[in-house]
């Protein structure tokens, strides 16, 4: 009611002052003025009781005098829990201080009203944002009456407005933290938007970016060499290309341009720059590049053959001394796998250890074992393979390098061969002739069957010797190992184990066929000639002894032993015979 009586009483005033000012005071004039002011009484209270501004009277104390119907529901109050507060109890304790402040500030007249935004407290301690008006009340004399309060309600706007700011922050935060710089120009090429890391590079922050020309950014050098994209890019096509450049520290970089046009009803309003510094990955994609021709290199130079191999065995890649070595060309390999040029015999056992490979229960591998070369003959090579993984740790691809050793190897086995084997007759010498009758018999006493054993002594030869010459006493014995051979079967072990004597092992063969056997063998000795130079053919005669493995053979040199005595019967009973040993020891 205060407010509408101070309104009224505003505009009565005036009138009066007017009227007065007119000369026309009188009665009938003043009760007219009465009138009027009991008809504005009316039309006011409601219009000012039902607006939709809060309006509120207060005392220049702060002390709450009346408030509309607005007011009161813009704060959450009943009227008459408001008309006895103050503005203490309603204004946010935030703002308190600038409102008394400003009221301070219209009491002493330094200002006709004042309005600013303010928060205000609802009744249960809500914040309410409020656009906020005060004016002074003052009288005819112009003393100060009554403060006039009028507030509107911004709460949904200034919600707004933070949730902006808030969205505006995140996505400035965002941006700024993108390892990248990144930026809006519009049509003028004037910036409209700039992260925080063109700084770094060109000296601007995003505030002293913006409004500036592209040219003052980057340079005019700069400008210029990327002029035709930004002209593209303003006719509406996407850009994407690369630059080196030196920022203003002095620090090369290799960067990676976009440029996207933002086009808003078929017209090109501007661009968004990205510019991200792809240095790093410049570098080791090249230091890759190099370490890849490096490995081309020496996997193309290598003197020994290296090839890469797929899981599934077929090759990748192989150089040129692999090639060589298996005889096939490059072309030929890249549609064969290892097994296709791999002894047949050595692809088994070959192809369990790749597997093992594969599983991952070994990481590498180095073996001997055979290719076939093109032409058909073996190749003896050692191998040496790896695994190669890939980044996550899965097996991808195998390297193997391969080096001939067919040389070594068949030196290898000369060498063996010569250990094993007499140098004038060819045939196995006393030690390896043992070892293998010691495997024959342990054969045999473990699995049973028959074993047979023959000690052969050339009769006389000394006399041969004598009579015809040493070499002739070679050719004797060669001629002997030659129809050992011939009459013998491939499973007989001869062997030469003395001077002139001679022991023949016979597997699977028991005491009779065995004695079949040297007797068919004696007969041919002694009906064989001997062509000499000097003295035409001679001929020679050999006593052999054989005895038949039984139970208490426990070493071959029992058995041997046995058949050594055969054979001393045989010489002590004439010669040129067949003597059997008798069983047991
Ligand atoms: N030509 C030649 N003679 C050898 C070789 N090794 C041993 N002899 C000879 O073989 C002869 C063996 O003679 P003896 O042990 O007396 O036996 P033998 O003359 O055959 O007489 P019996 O065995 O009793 O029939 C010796 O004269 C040896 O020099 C050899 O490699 N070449």
């Amino acid at each position: 009611m205060l407010i509408l009586i101070s309104a009224i009483a505003l505009l009565t005033g005036f009138l009066l002052g007017r009227a007065r000012a007119m000369g026309r005071e009188n009665a009938s004039v003043r009760n007219q003025m009465e009138l009027w002011q009991r008809s504005f009484e009316k039309r006011f209270y409601s219009i000012l009781e039902y607006a939709s501004i809060g309006m509120a009277s207060v005392t220049l104390g702060g002390r709450i005098i009346e408030v509309n119907h607005q007011f009161s529901a813009i704060l959450d109050y009943l009227k008459e829990e408001l008309e006895s507060a103050s503005l203490e109890d309603i204004c946010h304790p935030d703002d308190l201080a600038l409102n008394l402040f400003n009221i301070d500030r219209l009491i002493k007249r330094f200002t006709d009203a004042c309005q600013l935004e303010s928060r205000y407290l609802t009744k249960d301690g809500r914040t309410v944002w409020v656009l906020q008006t005060i004016s002074l009340l003052v009288s005819d004399q112009g003393t100060p009456l009554h403060l006039i309060i009028q507030i509107q309600d911004i709460t949904e706007r200034k919600q707004h407005e933070h949730a902006l700011r808030e969205n505006e922050y995140r996505l400035r935060t965002m941006l700024d933290s993108v390892p990248a710089r990144i930026s809006y120009w519009n049509r003028e090429l004037r910036n409209e938007f700039a992260n925080s890391g063109y700084e770094e590079w060109f000296g601007f922050t995003p505030e002293q970016m913006l409004g500036r020309h592209f040219r003052e950014v980057i340079g005019e050098e700069r400008y210029q060499a990327n002029l035709s994209h930004i002209e593209a890019v303003l006719r509406g096509e996407p850009q994407l290309f690369e630059r080196e450049f030196t920022d203003m520290r002095g620090i090369s970089h290799y960067a990676q341009i976009t440029y996207q046009p933002d086009i808003s009803g078929g017209q090109v309003r501007g661009f968004f720059a990205q510019v991200t510094d792809i240095t790093q990955r410049r570098q080791s994609e090249q230091e890759l590049r190099k370490s890849e021709q490096l490995f081309r290199n020496v996997l193309e130079n290598a003197p020994i053959g290296m090839a890469l191999v797929a899981l599934d065995n077929h090759f990748k890649q192989v150089n040129q001394a692999f090639c060589r070595i298996s005889g096939y060309t490059w072309e030929e390999l890249m549609s064969l796998t290892t097994s296709d040029i791999t002894h047949p015999d050595d692809n088994q056992s070959y192809q369990a250890i790749v597997q093992r490979l594969k599983d991952g229960e070994i990481d590498a591998y180095e073996i001997e074992k055979r290719y076939l070369h093109k032409d058909g003959t073996i190749v003896w090579v050692q191998l040496t393979a790896s695994l190669l993984r890939n980044e996550s740790g899965k097996p991808y691809q195998i390297i193997k390098q391969v080096q001939d050793i067919t040389e070594r190897k068949q030196l290898e086995f000369d060498l063996e061969r010569q250990a094993h084997t007499d140098y004038l007759t060819g045939l196995a010498n006393r030690r390896h002739f043992l070892e293998l009758a010691e495997h024959e018999l342990a054969h045999v006493r473990r699995y049973g069957g028959d074993l047979a054993v023959a000690m052969l002594d050339l009769d006389h030869f000394k006399n041969i010797n004598d009579t015809y010459g040493h070499q002739v006493g070679d050719i004797v014995l060669k001629t002997l190992a030659a129809l050992c051979h011939q009459m013998l079967r491939n499973v007989d072990v001869i062997g030469r184990i003395g001077g002139e004597e001679f022991a023949i092992l016979f597997p699977e063969t028991d005491m009779q066929e065995a004695h079949e056997i040297v007797e068919r063998l004696r007969i041919a000795i002694a009906r064989k000639d001997v062509p000499t130079a000097e003295n035409g053919a001679i001929r020679f005669t050999a006593s052999i002894g054989i005895a038949a493995y039984t139970p208490s053979d426990t070493g071959i040199d029992i058995l041997m032993s046995r058949a050594d005595k055969a054979l001393y019967d045989a010489k002590m009973t004439g010669r040129n015979r067949v003597a059997q040993a008798e069983s047991g020891p």
